[in-house]
């Protein structure tokens, strides 16, 4: 599994006024590994998962590419492999989706024919081969997005069914941690980390290799914010590859290999965990840090910008205690995968 966000843009249409919700997003994520995207309410991130699902509504537009290899590490990994493989006799059984290779030809699929475009891909595919069966998404507030007069087990039965899965609902909610007679529940009747249990369940029913988790701890108290990383560290050591979606930054240390800072809808800092605990580059990231009450407990001063007036040069400008007539200039991601002229 390889997933490589290039260049991937989303703009929402209102009457008079355009959200610059994702701007030129670009980053790597393969199995066994867990990107961290954190950032402030309202910086882009779900709508950037709900991008790479073809879950955004109608006023959006987005370009760039998504481009998903579903592969395993151990399938042939070099770009001419796939040349039959994409050509449509995978219909039936086992066999890896039949999928439809991405767009125009010049600006083709990094990983070879059997790769996938999410930007362009049609809606069928999306729906039949990608949702839920390469990509599970654990919704933030699970909750609400649970049918509120079935019990979690009709509901686990009703995925299990439309994804052709042998397994019963009490296997799956036992692999999640749930007891049966949990499954008799209705979502009202259920607890916050049980409801994230029946999410993660429900986006684990197909065995998708890359998992996209929004927000997955907000509402958690403590131990089930560290029980739920936990189990995001668990399903990435098993071989997917996990995108969680937070602005706990805490809980991304203990869950992340790579963290991406997302400010006012660009991606500003993408680095290792490590170094990036250690040191952050970017100012904002700094900001984001010293605001733990583990570390300076120091705000940020004022308020990201809104997305229908998005300046020229760089949006973190007002706030940034390293300003100077440079930043007029947009920063672009450079080498050291920092957008900042003074980083
Ligand atoms: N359908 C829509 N039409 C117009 N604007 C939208 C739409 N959906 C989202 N937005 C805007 O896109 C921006 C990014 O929203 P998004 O939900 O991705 O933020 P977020 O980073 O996930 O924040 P949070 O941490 O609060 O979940 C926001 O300004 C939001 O108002
Ligand atoms: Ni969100």
């Amino acid at each position: 599994m390889k997933l490589r966000v290039d260049g991937l843009s989303v703009r929402f249409h209102l009457p008079g006024a355009e959200v610059r919700a994702v701007t030129d997003a670009r980053f790597e994520l393969r199995e066994g590994r867990c990107l961290a995207l954190v950032g402030e309410s309202g910086c882009g991130k779900s709508v950037m998962a709900h991008a790479l699902l073809g879950l955004l509504p109608g006023n959006a537009t987005v370009t760039g590419h998504a481009w998903l290899d579903p592969s395993g590490p151990d399938a042939a990994s070099g770009d001419a492999a796939s040349g039959d493989a994409a050509s449509g006799d995978a219909a039936s059984g086992d066999a890896a989706p039949d999928l439809v290779p991405g767009s125009s030809p010049g600006d083709g699929p990094p990983f070879g024919g059997g790769s996938l475009d999410l930007v362009t891909a049609p809606e069928k595919v999306l729906a039949r081969q990608v949702r839920g069966r390469l990509i599970g998404l654990i919704p933030q507030s699970p909750a609400a997005h649970l049918t509120p007069v079935r019990t979690a087990r009709a509901q686990l039965a009703e995925t299990l069914r439309e994804l052709g899965r042998p397994e019963t609902p009490d296997l799956l909610a036992a692999r999640a941690g749930l007891r049966p007679e949990d499954l008799d529940r209705y979502p009202h009747q259920l607890s916050g980390g049980m409801a994230q249990r029946v999410a993660n369940a429900l986006a684990l029913a197909g065995d998708p290799p890359l998992i996209v988790a929004d927000e997955p701890t907000t509402g958690l108290d403590r131990p089930l914010v560290d029980a739920t990383m936990a189990e995001l560290r668990r399903l990435c050591d098993e071989g997917r590859a996990v995108l969680v979606i937070t602005h706990d930054l805490r809980a991304a240390e203990r869950v992340a290999d790579e963290i991406a800072v997302m400010y006012a809808s660009r991606i500003v800092e993408l680095s290792q965990a490590g170094p990036f605990f250690a040191g952050p580059r970017h100012p904002y990231a700094r900001g984001l840090l010293d605001a733990l009450p583990s570390r300076r407990f120091v705000p940020i001063p004022g308020r990201p910008p809104e997305l229908t007036r998005l300046p020229d040069g760089c949006a973190f400008l007002p706030r940034c205690p390293l300003a100077t007539d440079a930043c007029e200039k947009q920063p672009l991601m450079n080498g050291k995968k920092v957008a900042c002229h003074h980083a």
